[in-house]
């Protein structure tokens, strides 16, 4: 019965004959649908082809950085990287590293983890924090159920909850909440911006119809959040906020905080890329499930250049160890939000009438930047998103040229350094063989 129903069709004199219920072809359609383009498969090959560049140069270095500390028996300077020496579980982000790797190593940037803890932040500061550059844009305050019904800590009452951040919107226009175990940290700080950037989506369009409550594609919610921290973590705007105590950065100073947002920024991009080509390959069954570890370590090696710590086999499933997979959670939104933030953060800057480096940019106290960023936010899902992108960018199309902008002088010193060290770009000695190293 399930069979007849699922093939039911209905067949008329002319045209194909229709589905009872149109069925996408496979889950990586339906959530692909969301972006609403026939070229999207292209448009993020090209994306990711124009941002190669930059990660490859990133790589390059950081692995000689690797190589230096670690020695030549775990890192081959033409080989891919071990992806537990770069300081993430998922080595998706390597800011952790950052000492190691630092181009200045004398001019050492201050540990803001270390000053919120001699500042006795605790987990509702740093919420009061983003709220307070938030609403500096004239956007709106939270209400007093966000600050009630809100987990912003581990419970210690024994509960076993699910600890990775997320923001949630009860579509009765007045409970939105926050779930977070909260540690003092600048990188809980940053996934604080993040989720409080989702909560101002929830409040800007909360009179809309429900079935507009939602951001015009999944990348334009991730990148609220995002664009903010661009500020909020800048040299000048840290430094106003008293998380910085050193007046100005000379120009080796800005290469290493350039760094620090790179390592974050640029060491993501092959990863939020390759987790939905991955998924995209197991809908439509181009990936077979007696293959899923070796692919999943392929596509690590081919877009990340990362290898596994140690020997994988089939009876490992690594790929459920990234929360989104176990929770089918689509990753594409990331990669765009990526894209987008950075071009979110260029008009934002220019419209609160910053000049110079875009990377030096605080819209904080901008109400002309709040307007245009509360324009977007209020028209949720109910227009097509080149439409909404143009509200605020002037253009239709998603393009990496503010991300470049953002990172020049460091691509500019990376280069340099690369060519002076003759560092080979990507890792032709692709084998992640084991024993050799040993
Ligand atoms: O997963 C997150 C943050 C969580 C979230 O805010 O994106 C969260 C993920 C989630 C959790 C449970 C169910 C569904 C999605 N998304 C939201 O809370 C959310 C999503 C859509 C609308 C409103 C809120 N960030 C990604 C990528 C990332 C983003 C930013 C910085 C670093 C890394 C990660 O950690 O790998
Ligand atoms: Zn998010």
């Amino acid at each position: 019965m399930k069979t007849t129903y699922n093939m039911g069709q209905v067949c008329l004199n002319e045209g194909p004959c229709m589905p009872l219920e149109p069925g996408y072809r496979d889950m990586g359609a339906l959530w692909r649908a969301k972006y609403e383009s026939d070229k999207l498969e292209k448009d993020l090959e090209q994306l990711f082809q124009e941002l190669q560049p930059l990660y490859l140069n990133l790589h390059a270095y950081v692995r000689r950085a690797l190589y230096r500390y670690y020695g030549p028996e775990v890192i081959d300077v033409k080989g891919p990287i071990p992806a537990h020496l770069l300081g993430n579980m998922w080595a998706q982000s390597w800011v952790k590293i950052l000492d190691l790797v630092l181009p200045f190593p004398k001019k050492p940037p201050e540990d803001i983890t270390k000053i919120m803890r001699s500042q006795h932040w605790n987990p509702e500061k740093m919420f009061v924090e983003a709220e307070k550059f938030i609403t500096s844009l004239g956007l709106l305050s939270t209400p007093p159920d966000f600050w009630e019904n809100s987990m912003m800590e581990r419970p210690t009452d024994g509960r076993e909850v699910e600890c990775h951040a997320s923001a949630w919107d009860f579509y009765n226009s007045k409970d939105f909440r926050i779930k977070k175990c909260t540690e003092v940290t600048t990188e809980d700080l940053l996934s604080i911006f993040h989720q409080m950037g989702h909560i101002q989506y929830f409040m800007q369009y909360k009179n809309l119809p429900v079935i507009f409550r939602a951001g015009p594609n999944p990348a334009f919610e991730e990148a609220v959040g995002s664009v903010i921290t661009l500020s909020a973590f800048s040299h000048k705007h840290l430094l106003n906020r008293g998380l910085l105590s050193r007046q100005h950065q000379d120009s080796e100073e800005e290469v290493n905080f350039l760094m620090g947002i790179a390592l974050d920024k640029i060491a993501f991009i092959p990863f939020a890329y390759l987790i939905d080509l991955y998924r995209w390959k197991v809908f439509d069954g181009t990936i077979q499930k007696d293959n899923y570890n070796l692919e999943w370590w392929n596509l690590r090696l081919k877009y990340q250049g990362l290898c596994p710590p140690i020997p994988r086999t089939e009876d490992d499933f690594d790929p459920g160890a990234k929360f989104h997979i176990s929770a089918s959670v689509s990753y594409t939104r990331y990669f765009l939000s990526l894209v987008l933030q950075f071009q979110f953060q260029e008009a934002l800057c220019k419209a609160s009438g910053h000049v110079g480096p875009l990377h030096r940019c605080d819209i904080y106290n901008s109400k002309t930047a709040g307007k245009l960023l509360e324009d977007v936010l209020k028209q949720g899902a109910s227009k097509p998103w080149p439409e909404i992108l143009q509200n605020i960018t002037g253009k239709t199309k998603m393009s990496a040229e503010a991300l470049k902008t953002y990172f020049k002088p460091l691509m500019n010193w990376l280069v340099t350094e690369n060519v002076r060290q003759g560092e080979i770009l990507g890792w032709p000695d692709f084998s992640c063989s084991f024993e050799e190293k040993e």
